[in-house]
Parts: structure tokens; C-alpha cells; sequence
């Protein structure tokens, strides 16, 4: 399994090592040890699983405020996601930059997003599925949005307004302009 910082370092990208014989695969998706070599330190308490049939459906960019801030480490069970990690910690030198990496189920690429962050992502393929463990369980009254397409956020998103399929929240999530401080950079 190798670990390895993103350009925002508190932002990781996990490839385990897959273990291939004439049956198929094996590979060890998550390891504690490991996780906590490598500075990955949470207590994962909740396993989500969404599919999403059209490519080109985006989800996000979501996050959880405080008492209920989420860690969150996600991967590709089908299909391929351009996933997006936006930075919100106050004081953080990356500020309103994001992290966009491909995660593919062949890969099995992973990408741990820690709290402070928006996540959001986006399909590339039809009939995706995504797996994602979360470090707080969903507290829907906590539960917050930024707008995915915000300009301000310079995403390069394989989809615009026109073919993107949103739920009807996310086409109305705040600006970052617009977000009270949230999180601040430790
Ligand atoms: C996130 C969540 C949703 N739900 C419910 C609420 C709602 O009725 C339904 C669909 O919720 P949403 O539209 O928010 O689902 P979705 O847009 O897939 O939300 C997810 O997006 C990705 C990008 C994330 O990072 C996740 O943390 C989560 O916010 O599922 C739960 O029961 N538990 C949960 O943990």
C-alpha cells in the first residue's frame, strides 16, 4: 500500500497493493497500521455506498460543520470519478484550492480527505459506484454545501451546467465568497 501526500499535503492519495493469481485479486483496503504511519489517525464509524447511473452526474461539494466534522476516505467500487477535495481552513496557505484526482476501480485508487475539507465528486463513466468511509456519522442538521461549479474554486470539471446531473440541493449550494468561517487551519 503506498501512501502519498496530494499537493495539499493534509490531503492523501492511497494505491494498495493488489495481489493478482489466475482467480482474480487481493488487496488489502484499509490497514490502521499503515494508515497511522502515515499520519491517517481517525476513528472511521459509518461505511456509505452511492451508485450513480448517467457519467457525468456530480455530487458535492458537501462537508459536516462542527461537532460533526467528517474525515472521509473514498474509493471506486465501479466505474471512474474525477474526485475533488476543496480546502476551507481558515489560515491554511491553501485556502479555496482543491485537489482533483481519478480514482478507477480498476486502480483502486483511494483518497483520504480529512476535516476542513469540501468533498465532492464527479462520474466518468455510466453506473459508478462509490464506497466511502466517514469519521462522524451523518448528522443531517451539520450537513453543509458549496456550489461545485463556483468560479472562484477554478475546478476543471469533465462536465459543465448544461450536462451535469446535479441533485436540485447541489445546484443551489453557497459560494465560497458567501460561506461563514468554518474551519480553521491548525
Ligand atoms: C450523506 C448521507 C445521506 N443520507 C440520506 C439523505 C438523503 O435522503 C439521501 C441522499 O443524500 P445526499 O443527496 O446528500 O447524497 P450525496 O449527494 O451522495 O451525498 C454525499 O456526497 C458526497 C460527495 C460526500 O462527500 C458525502 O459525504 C455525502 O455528502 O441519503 C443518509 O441517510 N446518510 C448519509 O450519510
Amino acid at each position: 500500500m503506498q501512501i502519498t501526500d496530494t499537493k495539499i499535503p493534509a490531503v492523501k492519495r492511497i494505491v494498495p497493493k493488489k495481489h493478482g493469481d489466475a482467480r482474480g485479486y487481493f488487496m488489502e483496503t484499509f490497514s490502521e497500521p499503515r494508515f497511522a504511519e502515515a499520519g491517517i489517525i481517525e476513528r472511521w464509524v459509518q461505511d456509505n455506498q452511492s451508485l450513480s447511473k448517467p457519467q457525468g452526474t456530480v455530487r458535492g461539494l458537501h462537508f459536516q460543520i462542527a461537532p460533526a466534522g467528517q474525515a472521509k476516505l473514498i474509493r471506486v467500487l465501479q466505474g471512474a470519478i474525477l474526485d475533488v477535495a476543496v480546502d476551507l481552513r481558515h489560515g491554511s496557505p491553501s485556502f479555496g484550492q482543491h485537489v482533483a484526482v481519478e480514482l478507477t476501480a480498476e486502480g483502486g485508487e483511494q483518497l483520504y480527505v480529512p476535516v476542513g475539507f469540501a468533498h465532492g465528486f464527479c462520474t466518468l463513466v455510466p453506473d459508478t459506484a462509490v464506497a466511502y468511509k466517514v469519521s462522524h456519522v451523518y448528522a443531517p442538521a451539520e450537513d453543509r454545501g458549496l456550489r461545485w461549479n463556483d468560479p472562484a474554486l477554478g475546478i476543471d470539471w469533465p462536465v459543465t451546467a448544461a450536462t451535469a446531473l446535479l441533485s436540485p440541493k447541489d445546484t443551489q449550494q453557497p459560494l465560497l465568497a458567501d460561506l461563514p468561517v468554518l474551519f480553521t487551519y491548525a
